[in-house]
């Protein structure tokens, strides 16, 4: 754990759980083809940006290596408390047998004690303080590296618990969170009958972007989207990203007519963008987005609102992209 820790601040690499994941592998050796990865990454650039060890992440872990990431803290707190309480043991028996010595040397100290008696006497005592000295110093010098190394855990340790619930590559809320919130919102609005609207935005023509400019443009504009998204829907609406090209937003409150100008408003704001490739400026052309609308109806669950708001994009698809379309109420629940 320190050796990768080390590595990732000699690379400038923050540490989040992913990209504490990558470098544990790569310094633990577990993972031959990660090893290589990085290896060829830091042979052709001397270093890893944090970009390019999320890529990796992205790569060679999936959920299951995140929750592994955890058992792996867990481990890492574990040992290093051992650690410390060995350390403050160590202190304990030695400052017992200091206590001893020191009690021996008092005893000698008669009334009748000679001048070289005196003398050897002070020596041990000097020798005896001298060692509590340096075992305390080395012992607060274990604890404070001690100190830093929970902290460093304790800060790993906060990023996870909030990645569980982002998207890497917009940061936007991830499916997990919506699924959570989806459930939880329907089953308020079962109970309460307040409105309930959803968005699902689902990026026109995006293959051919991807085929056109290359997979790292097509996900720069994914994180314009988002960015968009977030800038006008500021509060309390979730935003997530439902999968590769499909983003949702849950409208707690919110009547259907206000949900449609929303949806339309986010819209025609993507499709204004005049955006062009970072690298060469190159104009990327209009980027549109199609919108699905659905009300939640009371009692009809998650799994059928999806549904419907599913089928009302492939309805903006089939009317020509670049549009919003609304789904019509359930028929049966
Ligand atoms: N760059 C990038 N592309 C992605 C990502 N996730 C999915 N895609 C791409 O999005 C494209 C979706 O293609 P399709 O489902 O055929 O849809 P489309 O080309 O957008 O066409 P329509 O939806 O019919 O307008 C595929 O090429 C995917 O590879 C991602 O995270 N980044």
């Amino acid at each position: 754990m320190r050796l990768a820790i080390s590595m990732m601040k000699k690379h400038s690499i923050a540490t989040t759980p992913a990209n504490y994941a990558v470098w544990f592998e790569y310094v633990s050796g577990n993972n031959a083809d990660l090893m290589r990865a990085m290896d060829d990454v830091l042979a052709q650039h001397g270093s890893l940006t944090d970009q390019q060890s999320k890529q990796l992440y992205e790569q060679f872990f999936d959920r299951e290596k995140d929750r592994s990431t955890l058992l792996q803290i867990r481990k890492e707190l574990g040992n290093l408390l051992k650690q410390v309480l060995n350390v403050v043991y160590s202190g304990v028996n030695s400052s017992d047998n200091s206590h001893y010595q020191l009690q021996q040397t008092l005893q000698r100290l008669q009334p009748d004690i000679s001048r070289q008696q005196l003398n050897d006497l002070i020596q041990e005592v000097l020798i005896e303080t001298r060692l509590i000295a340096s075992a305390g110093e080395a012992i607060s010098n274990r604890l404070n590296v001690a100190v830093n190394e929970v902290e460093d855990l304790k800060k790993l340790l906060e990023t996870s618990r909030r990645e569980a619930n982002i998207d890497m590559l917009t940061g936007l809320a991830n499916r997990k969170a919506l699924d959570d919130s989806l459930t939880r919102l329907t089953q308020q609005a079962d109970h309460n009958g307040m409105d309930l609207a959803v968005l699902l935005c689902d990026m026109d023509s995006f293959n051919a972007l991807n085929e056109k400019h290359g997979q790292p443009v097509g996900d720069q504009v994914l994180r314009m989207v988002a960015e968009t998204m977030q800038n006008s829907l500021k509060g309390r609406d979730l935003i997530a990203r439902y999968g590769g090209e499909e983003f949702v937003i849950l409208l707690s409150d919110t009547t259907l007519a206000n949900a449609k100008m929303i949806a339309e408003n986010l819209r025609a704001e993507i499709a204004g963008k005049h955006l062009r490739r970072k690298d060469t400026q190159e104009p990327l052309g209009m980027i549109t987005v199609s919108f699905g609308v659905a009300r939640y109806t009371a009692g009809e669950g998650s799994d059928s609102l999806m549904q419907r708001v599913d089928r009302a994009v492939f309805m903006a698809k089939k009317n020509g992209r670049n549009s919003v379309c609304e789904a019509p109420p359930p028929v049966i629940f």
